[in-house]
């Protein structure tokens, strides 16, 4: 496995492939004051290998670097993430430690599902999303492309959000969000496009 990005997203992610015993090949990183991430290289050359993970948190930049390249992705799960043989998971996606996916579920391309993520029963979860650590989706969420859900954050049963909006760490989400805000607190409330 290659993979684009030597942050610290990027360690986790190696941390997940390591507990698989899937072999690392090397990174790749734009910025070249960086040389090794652990125990890899860093390269920066603008052929990258395949199967390629890219390893970036920004939900923005990974879907410009998923469309620049021409490559076959790679999916990296964790051994501790129970995951219901219902789902469909696309390629390009990680789930982190302690992450449960429910029957039902599916998740689009490049999607990062963090630690002790919960993603219930039938949610939709479209390309380049990010759910942060411990969030709760329940049953029949949809979430649009490239959302950024805050840590912590609880979705009720049948909510929409939509698409390249972000909710901060904490939301409790009772309501269907539009595209393209920023949305806080418990009860969830828009306050700003962006
Ligand atoms: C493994 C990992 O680490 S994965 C990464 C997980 N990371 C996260 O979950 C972080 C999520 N980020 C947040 O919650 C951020 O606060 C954001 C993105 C919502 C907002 O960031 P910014 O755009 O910089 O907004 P800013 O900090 O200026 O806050 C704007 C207002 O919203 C409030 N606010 C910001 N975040 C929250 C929040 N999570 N809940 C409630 N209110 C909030 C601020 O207090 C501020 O209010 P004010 O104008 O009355 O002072």
């Amino acid at each position: 496995m290659y993979l684009y990005g030597a942050s610290g997203h990027a360690k986790v992610i190696v941390d997940i492939l390591r507990a698989i015993n899937e072999p690392i090949e090397a990174l790749f990183d734009d910025n070249e004051a960086i040389h090794r991430l652990l125990d890899y290289p860093v390269l920066h050359s603008v052929e990258v290998k395949e199967p390629l993970i890219i390893s970036i948190g920004n939900n923005n930049i990974r879907k410009k670097i998923a469309e620049q390249f021409n490559v076959r992705f790679g999916k990296a799960f964790h051994p501790s993430a129970i995951i219901s043989a219902t789902t469909t998971i696309d390629e390009g996606t990680v789930v982190m430690q302690g992450a449960i996916i429910q029957t039902g579920v599916y998740i689009g391309k490049h999607c990062i599902i963090n630690t002790g993520a919960s993603v219930d029963h039938e949610c939709v979860i479209e390309d380049y999303v990010h759910i942060s650590p411990h969030c709760t989706l329940c049953g029949n969420v949809k979430v649009g492309e490239g959302t950024w859900i805050g840590a912590g954050s609880i979705v009720i049963p049948g909510v929409k959000i939509g698409k390249w909006s972000v909710l901060g760490a904490g939301s409790v989400v009772t309501k269907d969000i539009p595209d393209g805000v920023l949305a806080v607190g418990n009860r969830c409330k828009i306050i700003k496009q962006i």
